[in-house]
């Protein structure tokens, strides 16, 4: 073992190896109908591989496992395969990092598990990123990393919300909903990706909370764990709906402009 990745006294865990895990198995039914959300493209470019591009752009971030529909492993292996950099020359593939592709399952928490199962051993800090959110910057990648290095076992970054919550009972379809409460707004934060984990300790979260949650760290959480936030990045938005799809156009486009190509 290294110095660098020996834990350090306050319990943190410097220069330790770092995956991402991608859950790109999705078929993005409220995108509406077409090939799998992941494979849509942006500027072009299918989403997946602006995902693994963020991932790959973070000098901490040494492999990721992309966890493809299950019926599309092998189309995902060749759209990754046609997009990465020519092997021979420097830096060639993804650069320094490693991809690996394996079939994902029927529900989001599903297919994380299948990507933490192909995880060799050595890497101790364990990222879980959205395919559906293309345009993180990878600055929020590296605050994520950091805080996990300097010893938090779940991160999450989040923004403040711009509207006003309100809590409200279930009714029949086409009836108004009754509110039973405003939430104080300044306490909520809204939740992206990358999320990032000790990797035992999403591992045991996996292996516990088998009932459905729509994040990671929320499983983390019910072990009685502290998750922190981190600031999050309004391009880090999730492709979710046919608007998000024509602002993230906007957003590429605009970064293309800036960047001159
Ligand atoms: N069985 C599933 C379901 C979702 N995901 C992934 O989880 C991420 C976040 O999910 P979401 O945005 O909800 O994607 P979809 O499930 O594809 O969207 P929808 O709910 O609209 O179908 C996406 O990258 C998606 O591909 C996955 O890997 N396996
Ligand atoms: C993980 C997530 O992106 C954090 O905001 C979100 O919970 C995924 O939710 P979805 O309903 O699967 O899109």
């Amino acid at each position: 073992m290294s110095d660098d990745s020996r834990p350090s006294p306050t319990g943190g865990r410097p220069g330790s190896p770092v995956a991402a895990v991608i859950p790109a198995a999705g078929r993005g039914v409220r995108l509406g109908p077409g090939i799998p959300k992941a494979l849509r493209t942006l500027g072009g470019t299918p989403m997946l591989v602006h995902a693994v591009r963020a991932m790959a752009a973070s000098r901490a971030v040494s492999l990721v496992v992309v966890v493809a529909p299950p019926d599309g492993t092998a189309e995902v292996k060749s759209i990754l395969d046609a997009h990465a950099l020519p092997g021979g020359s420097p830096g060639g593939g993804w650069g320094r990092t490693d991809v690996l592709v394996v079939p994902g399952g029927e529900t989001r928490q599903e297919s994380v598990r299948l990507g933490l199962d192909a995880l060799p051993p050595g890497y101790e800090i364990v990222l879980v990123h959205d395919a559906a959110r293309p345009l993180v910057p990878v600055d929020i990648v590296d605050a994520v990393v950091e805080a996990v290095r300097d010893g938090a076992v779940a991160v999450v970054p989040a923004l403040p919300l711009a509207d006003t919550v309100k809590q409200v009972e279930p009714a029949p379809a086409g009836r108004p909903e009754p509110v039973v409460a405003t939430p104080d707004r300044s306490r909520l934060r809204a939740v992206q990706t990358p999320q990032g984990f000790d990797r035992a300790t999403l591992i045991r979260a996996h292996e516990t909370i088998t009932d459905d949650v729509t994040d990671d760290a929320s499983m983390v959480e019910r072990l009685g764990e502290q998750v922190v936030a981190v600031p999050g990045h309004e391009e880090a938005f999730k492709v979710t709906r046919p608007l998000d799809l024509i602002l993230a156009e906007a957003v590429l486009a605009r970064r293309r402009l800036n960047d001159g190509f």
